[in-house]
């Protein structure tokens, strides 16, 4: 069996959609463990708050499952939502050992929902989902904090179906993501399907099982993860980066390893150069007996793993969000700076060659993002955390090809001059707080620019000729009808079917004179005699009519080439992007 004390505290973020619930469930898991009294005090960190193992046993009701759970409690992130998720990394992967996906149980799957997954399915990260808000569920009568088995047994059997139907479809959008899922308490095998837990994060209901299904995930999937060195050097995560008053810039910070203490020496990621500093004070909050003191915070010595707290110390400006922290000895001080400059610089992206820019509010949203568009294979010349500045402007307009020139910006905001730029350039922006969104904007911009492109070119090239029969030149009336025309558009050629504009084929040239002369062709601006065999004047066509030649597929690949080199350098740019788009390793082109 494992030592207990050699293993941590596991961290928990609570992700989902909008207005599902999120916030209300982590008061809730709060405001029901403060309750409890000695046993179940809660700890409030900095950007976390602890539930200690007691005040989710005594929940349960069962004192002898005390024995049987490994960790000492959980530590739930306060800041809801994937992006705290995101932002949350640690080396190589996501750092919340566990996560709850709220869904509201009437209105289901949403846009955030799905994004909420896919992060959690890549970062192999075990979680439970929340189908709250069943207390909403007509009929249903609620019972406070209690856990979902011995309420569910109390309502009437219409509510109790109606809750059963509502959590398969649940459970079923589940499957469509690539999930097996099951109600939690019908789950046998947690490793091998998913538990759902139905939860009022208003009335509590539920909550103790949720709790339990994470302490379940705890001892299934993250013994490993979760033993640390209580001696060890600390290694964090910067949560925030927070000016507060009297102290400058401040870190919020979780520490997933190890111990920090007042005076250490601790190397933090930024934009340049890591910053090397010395820690000036450790700070928690207060506790709420204690709000006689003048500052909400309350100094430490030290804080040992998994912990939240505040570090004030000089230079603090600049330090990235999401990036690591570490503290350092003499020793090994070079080692550890290198070690963090890697990792800033494992996701930061300069190629300075084609490609889009993308700007992020975090080392983590930044790394997710990157993931997300490498994935599709679009090629990145930048991504750097920070808001979209004049000289991003400024380097976007310069990339050519307008499927890259585009800023994607990811919860940041725009400069004003930036934006004045902008406005009079052909740059693409796109923005949002959902990362599969800008992923989904960006695809769309794609194919909107391909549907252009494709539709200059097709107008200008490829449907090379286009006339008009001018008035008063009708020679004869059919077999063939014999008309003077003017080519309005790219070549008409002998042999070439004559269609209306609407594509419905009329008849065919028969021949075309010049001068009382025989000719092949004729290019755009030439007037011409034309002979149409099929159309009769007065019927299919009539004077100052425009008519088009269609191009047979197999002829258009001969045509395109023969009339690329007679094309104006603005046919010519045309016609290149729309080869460009149309080649066989442009990733959009096939979908
Ligand atoms: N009836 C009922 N209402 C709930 C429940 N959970 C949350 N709500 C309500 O739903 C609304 C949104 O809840 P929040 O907790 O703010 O949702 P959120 O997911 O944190 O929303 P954002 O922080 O905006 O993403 C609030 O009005 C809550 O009171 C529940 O279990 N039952």
């Amino acid at each position: 069996m494992t030592d207990k004390k050699n293993l941590r505290t596991p961290i928990v973020c609570v992700m989902g959609h909008v207005d599902h619930g999120k916030t209300t469930l982590l008061d809730k898991i709060r405001g029901t463990a403060i309750v409890r009294g000695e046993a179940g005090a809660i700890t409030q960190h900095i950007g976390a708050t602890e539930v200690p193992i007691d005040a989710i046993v005594d929940k349960l009701g069962d004192p002898r499952l005390r024995d049987h759970f490994i960790v000492p409690g959980l530590l739930f992130i306060d800041t809801p939502g994937h992006h705290a998720f995101t932002t949350l990394r640690s080396r190589g992967g996501a750092l919340a050992d566990l996560a709850i996906v709220v869904v509201d149980i009437n209105e289901g799957f949403k846009p955030q929902t799905y994004e909420s997954l896919q992060i959690l399915k890549r970062f192999k990260t075990p979680f439970v989902v929340v189908a709250n808000k069943i207390d909403r569920i007509g009929g249903w009568v609620s019972q406070k904090d209690l856990p979902f088995a011995a309420t569910f047994k109390k309502q009437s059997y219409d509510v109790q179906a109606m809750l059963e139907t509502k959590l398969y479809e649940v459970i079923g959008e589940l499957y469509n993501q690539g999930f097996a899922a099951e109600r939690y308490d019908r789950v046998t095998n947690f490793q091998k399907m998913l538990g759902v837990v139905p939860v009022s994060a208003v009335t509590g209901e539920g909550i103790p099982d949720v709790l339990m299904v994470l302490l379940g995930l705890t001892q299934k999937f993250l013994e490993a993860n979760l033993q640390y060195s209580a001696k060890g050097p600390g290694v964090g995560t910067v949560l925030e980066v927070k000016e507060e008053k009297g102290l400058g810039a401040t870190l919020d910070v979780i520490l997933y390893d190890g111990t920090l203490k007042k005076g250490d020496t601790v190397v933090i990621g930024s934009l340049g150069e890591p910053i090397q500093t010395k820690v000036r004070a450790l700070l928690k909050p207060r506790e709420l007996s204690e709000i006689r003191y003048e500052s909400k915070f309350q100094q430490v010595n030290k804080v040992t793993a998994a912990a939240g707290v505040k570090i004030s110390a000089p230079g603090l400006e600049g330090a990235l969000a999401g990036s690591p922290i570490r503290v350092a000895t003499e020793e090994n001080l070079d080692e550890i700076v290198a070690q963090v400059k890697s990792e800033i610089d494992e996701v930061r992206i300069d190629t300075g060659s084609v490609g889009i820019l993308i700007k992020a509010d975090t080392l983590g949203s930044l790394e997710a993002l990157v993931h997300e568009f490498r994935k599709d294979e679009v090629p990145i010349r930048k991504a750097e955390v920070g808001d979209i500045s004049h000289r991003d402007a400024i380097e976007a307009s310069t990339v050519e090809d307008p499927l890259y020139s585009v800023l994607i910006g990811f919860n940041v905001k725009v400069h004003p001059d930036a934006r004045d730029f902008l406005q009079e350039s052909t740059v693409k922006v796109l923005t949002s707080d959902v990362i599969y969104r800008l992923v989904e904007d960006y695809q769309k911009y794609v194919k909107e620019q391909q549907e252009l492109a494709e539709k200059k070119i097709f107008e200008t090239i490829i449907r090379p000729g286009k006339f008009k029969i001018l008035p008063g030149c009708v020679f004869r009336q059919s077999k063939p009808a014999v008309v003077g025309v003017r080519v309005l558009g790219g070549v008409v050629r002998t042999n070439a079917d004559v269609m209306l504009e609407n594509g419905t084929v009329i008849g065919k040239i028969k021949g075309l004179q010049s001068d009382g002369e025989n000719i092949p062709s004729a290019r755009v601006g030439k007037e011409v005699a034309m002979a149409i065999d099929g159309a009769t004047v007065g019927r299919q066509i009539k004077e100052e009519d425009v008519l088009y030649i269609n191009v047979p597929e197999r002829h258009a690949k001969v045509l395109e080439h023969e009339i690329y080199n007679s094309l104006s350098t603005d046919e010519k740019e045309t016609l290149d992007i729309f080869l460009m788009l149309k080649r066989k390793d442009n990733p959009f082109w096939a979908k």
